[in-house]
């Protein structure tokens, strides 16, 4: 558990921020100046702030109130930044080794060859960082500071600085950390598909203060937090079957039964799967003739219009809450109100890289 409360001027810039988080991975979500990189050097002791306090997991890190102040070094927090930072003069293992140096007092912890395993590393372990992909690099800075031992990672937007296709490369090996690892991960983004794919807990900044905090699922959902049309519902589903003969996989879970481009993950395993509100549609009838695979049953709970022509519906199906952005007109036509028995309806295609990640369930 990471209790966080801050409150710092920096110029004219407050910072007035606190919130609790429970969860293996703790997205700090915000556009950019909210504050996200100063709430991260309070907890990583970079930044002494007016007033705070920074309790991980029962440790007291920070609290000015009672003169705690714990220095950097004995803070046991590792951090990722955007670029790796690697020594260019060292190999692979020599940079990982220097991971190591730093926690050479503390007994335990994962070993070398465990981390290079985990996140893909042991073929690289003799290359110099010169010879590597952003991709990778950024895997060698993450191993790094999971071999200092650390109570707590800091990843201040690790995949900003890499392209579309080595972010796709390295997201794995991220949600692998959270699932295998056991270290909380508080982690900076200003992607909303990063951010549902990885996090448990969202808290979304807006002008250094907290605009929402809660569980992945239910800050993803609100509309208003989030740039243009990126909002969502997020499911836990896992795989049922595959289609060989169409490149499909059939996913189910309370909400009911989803069908996604083939995944190539075992029947059981435990998948989190976006579904995009712009990506739903709303009928009051099970629709015949229709190319969309995924039809779920469920009940409108709130119906909310925007200021232009669409509105937001959501909807509950089985322990899932779904959301549609639809137009006012639909609404109307529709009739859409909360306790309407409706059916939402998803396009298989909609799912992509972007939108379904592995989770351990
Ligand atoms: N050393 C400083 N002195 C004065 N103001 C600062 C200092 N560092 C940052 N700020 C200001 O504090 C505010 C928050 O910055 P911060 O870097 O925490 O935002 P952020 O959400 O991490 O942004 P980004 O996503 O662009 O990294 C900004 O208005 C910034 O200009």
């Amino acid at each position: 558990m990471i209790e966080v409360a801050v409150r710092h001027a920096r110029g004219a810039f407050a910072l007035d921020a606190a919130f609790t988080a429970e969860g293996r991975v703790t997205a700090l979500f915000g556009r950019s100046g909210s504050g996200k990189s100063t709430l991260v050097d309070v907890i990583a002791g970079l930044l002494r702030p007016d007033h705070g306090r920074v309790v991980v997991d029962g440790v007291t890190l920070l609290d000015t109130e009672c003169g705690v102040r714990v220095p950097v070094h004995r803070r046991r927090i590792g951090y990722v930044f955007q670029e790796a930072r690697l020594l260019p003069h060292l190999s692979v293992r020599q940079n990982l080794l220097f991971g190591r140096w730093f926690s050479r007092e503390r007994s335990g912890g994962p070993s070398l060859e465990a981390v290079a395993d985990l996140l893909g590393m042991a073929p690289l372990l003799d290359r110099r960082p010169a010879g590597l992909s952003g991709g990778e690099r950024q895997r060698v800075a993450i191993g790094r500071a999971l071999l200092a031992r650390p109570r707590l990672l800091l990843m201040d937007e690790p995949l900003s600085a890499l392209d579309e296709a080595r972010k796709a490369e390295i997201l794995p090996y991220v949600a692998r950390l959270r699932d295998e690892a056991r270290v909380p991960i508080v982690y900076v983004s200003h992607a909303v598909a990063e951010v549902a794919r990885l996090a448990d807990t969202v808290v979304v900044l807006d002008h250094g203060r907290v605009a929402a905090c809660g569980p992945a699922a239910e800050v993803l959902r609100r509309g208003a937090l989030f740039p243009g049309h990126e909002t969502g519902a997020l499911l836990h589903l896992r795989i049922a079957a595959h289609d060989e003969a169409f490149g499909l996989t059939h996913l189910d879970g309370p909400p009911g039964r989803l069908t996604v481009p083939r995944l190539g993950l075992p029947i059981g395993a435990g998948v989190r799967v976006r579904v995009r509100a712009r990506d739903v549609l709303v009928a009051r009838e099970a629709p015949r003739s229709l190319s969309a695979r995924n039809v779920l049953f469920g009940t409108v709970t709130a119906v909310t219009p925007g200021d232009g022509p669409h509105a937001r519906v959501e909807i509950a199906c089985g322990d899932a809450s779904l959301v549609a952005e639809v137009t006012r007109l639909a609404v109307h036509e529709l009739a859409l109100a909360p306790g309407l028995p409706v059916l939402a309806i998803v396009k298989s295609v909609a799912f992509d890289e972007e939108t379904i990640g592995v989770v351990e369930i």
